[in-house]
């Protein structure tokens, strides 16, 4: 289609916007290298791909320090290498890598935080774009891009199509009253530049200037329309959480690859849409309630209210009057006027009672009653209320056995087990761990207002060894502890917290680092390792990993082996 926009045609803008190189990268091969015009510092340094490939290992972002970075200790470049830092942005569509973001700096200082943060979020751009909307025309791609920029950077921005009508406006333009102080500029001729902004000199009031910038945008020679975006932060990235928009929960907050996890996500997406009572199994901590979250938001019920109520959380004298609310004067201490309860204010919405295995029987009796007539009576009270909510429920006990010793009703449990859907403990799925690691980090980044951080090498294999008994709630808090105490790009084993301290401890202790059983290693186990690698450098990477060296001391041995 001609006037769509493709990812790399607006990577090229905003490579000329951001001032640096981008590499675009697919199937395997380099598609194209753009450099914007003023980015002359290491121009033309097209990116080797086998360094590329070693990068897209990785699969998220790396911002790699000459020198210091542990990638570099076992680079085969590294001598000859000509910059200073390096950032490498990953952009993945259907999780297979689609294209990189590369920026290669040399020696001028830059804000690597803000860029990053950007570039980052709009490599999610582009590929949400090509993942999703394959035939995207020009004006709903600018309205995403030009609100995601506004939300970025707390700016008005105003979109234009190429007759000059405004296609779209946020709300802080309008607030400022940007198009009529637009209309008013009279300053400079505006000509249609390409790629670069044009820096204007609004006025917002008498003592207070406006800055702005105007961008042309083209698809090959085609002119499709420009953007007005202020300038009043000068480009700094708002402290805001790109990865829960607007706070709300849905299944792509979910974060996995586990066949086991995608199986209950997918049946909790098509059960979404029904009203049938859910029952949600799993260990604290493994996202039981975002379940909830997300079935909610996905059903026809998602303009109603969501209420939660954790069962084991609240006294179970508090609990009944919780749930069900109460009539004024029904109990010493009750308010005037009564109180409503979950239930009653879940009306036309959904509730989600957590932890129901720890539901006092009694109360289990009177939960019954509700499901069975779909109306509910207020402690003290007299009338039947209708409630038209749905019932979400979740539990990490084992209900059966509860039920086998008289602590859970075999009634209310065939009543809310009519969906059940079993969530795996972290243990069970390790190759989340990474995936989540990568995912927090970023968010953790963006939260605490920290450049990015990568893991060493060590520190991501104890990680990814580790129980995770808290499973992602654990996992969340120590990569949020790690990032608000580590000072560098990198995030070693001395900056996990207590826990791995330990791991570690005992690791010594039993003599099982990787490291040690290295020196183990003689000519004939070197001979087989490369016959079953190969001879590649992927091969060599993937023993040196496998062995715990660098791929430098792989390279020694091999010499010294004469293999
Ligand atoms: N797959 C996931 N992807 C992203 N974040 C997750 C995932 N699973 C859990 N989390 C995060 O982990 C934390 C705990 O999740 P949640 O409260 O949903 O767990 P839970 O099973 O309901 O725990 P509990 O039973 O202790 O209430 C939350 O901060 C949530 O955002």
């Amino acid at each position: 289609m001609e006037n769509r926009i493709t990812p790399s045609s607006f990577l090229s803008n905003l490579a000329q916007f951001y001032n640096c190189q981008i590499t675009w990268w697919g199937e395997e091969k380099i598609y194209g290298t753009v450099v914007s015009d003023d980015y002359s510092e290491v121009k033309g340094l097209v990116p080797d791909q086998i360094h590329l490939k070693r990068l897209l290992y990785y699969r998220h972002p790396l911002v790699i320090n000459k020198g210091r970075h542990h990638l570099c200790s076992d680079c085969i470049e590294a001598e000859g290498c000509r910059c200073t830092q390096e950032i490498f942005i990953p952009v993945e569509i259907s999780q297979k890598s689609a294209g990189v973001l590369w920026r290669f700096l040399g020696s001028s200082p830059v804000d690597t935080a803000s860029w990053l943060k950007s570039a980052i979020d709009f490599s999610q751009i582009a590929a949400f774009l090509e993942s999703e909307q394959k035939e995207h025309l020009q004006g709903e791609f600018f309205r995403q891009v030009a609100e995601f920029f506004g939300e970025l950077h707390g700016e008005g921005v105003i979109l234009f199509d190429d007759q000059d009508k405004i296609i779209y406006q946020n709300e802080k333009a309008k607030e400022l009253n940007l198009y009529q102080r637009f209309l008013e500029y009279k300053e400079t001729p505006l000509e249609q530049n390409y790629g670069k902004a044009t820096k204007l000199n609004l006025v917002l009031d008498k003592n207070n200037p406006l800055p702005a910038y105007l961008r042309h945008y083209y698809y090959s020679d085609r002119y499709l329309g420009k953007t007005l975006m202020t300038h009043q932060s000068g480009l700094k990235t708002k402290n805001v959480d790109f990865l829960t928009p607007r706070k709300s929960i849905n299944f792509q907050n979910i974060i996995s690859t586990n066949p086991q996890m995608l199986k209950a996500i997918s049946t909790a997406h098509i059960v979404a849409m029904t009203d049938s009572t859910v029952l949600l199994r799993g260990e604290s901590g493994t996202g039981k309630e975002m379940f909830a979250r997300a079935i909610h938001k996905e059903s026809l019920r998602k303009d109603g209210p969501f209420i939660a109520i954790n069962c084991a959380a609240i006294p179970e004298n508090l609990l009944e009057s919780e749930l069900f609310g109460y009539e004024e004067g029904s109990f010493t201490g009750a308010k005037k006027g009564g109180k409503l309860g979950k239930l009653e204010l879940a009306n036309n919405g959904t509730i989600f009672l957590d932890e129901i295995g720890d539901m006092p029987l009694a109360l289990q009796a009177k939960l019954l009653r509700v499901l069975q007539n779909k109306n509910i009576e207020r402690v003290g009270g007299t009338k039947q209320i209708p409630i038209n909510a749905r019932i979400i429920t979740a539990t990490h006990r084992n209900l059966e056995e509860m039920i086998k010793e008289n602590k859970f009703r075999e009634d209310l449990f065939y009543r809310i087990n009519v969906i059940p859907i079993k969530i795996p403990p972290l243990k069970e799925r390790p190759e989340d761990i990474e995936l989540l690691l990568n995912y927090f980090i970023r968010k953790y980044c963006i939260l605490l207002n920290k450049n990015f951080m990568t893991f060493t090498y060590e520190a991501m294999e104890m990680l990814k060894s580790y129980s995770w008994p808290g499973n992602v709630r654990e996992l969340e808090n120590a990569v949020e502890y790690s990032v608000a105490i580590t000072k560098t790009d990198e995030i070693g084993i001395e900056n996990l917290s207590n826990q791995f301290q330990s791991t570690m401890a005992e690791r010594q202790s039993l003599q099982i680092m990787p490291k040690q059983t290295a020196h183990e290693i003689d000519r004939e186990q070197l001979r087989s390792l490369l016959e079953q690698f190969g001879q590649t450098t992927d091969g060599k990477r993937e023993i040196a990993r496998n062995l715990g060296i660098s791929l430098a001391t792989l390279y020694r041995w091999i010499k010294k082996y004469k293999l």
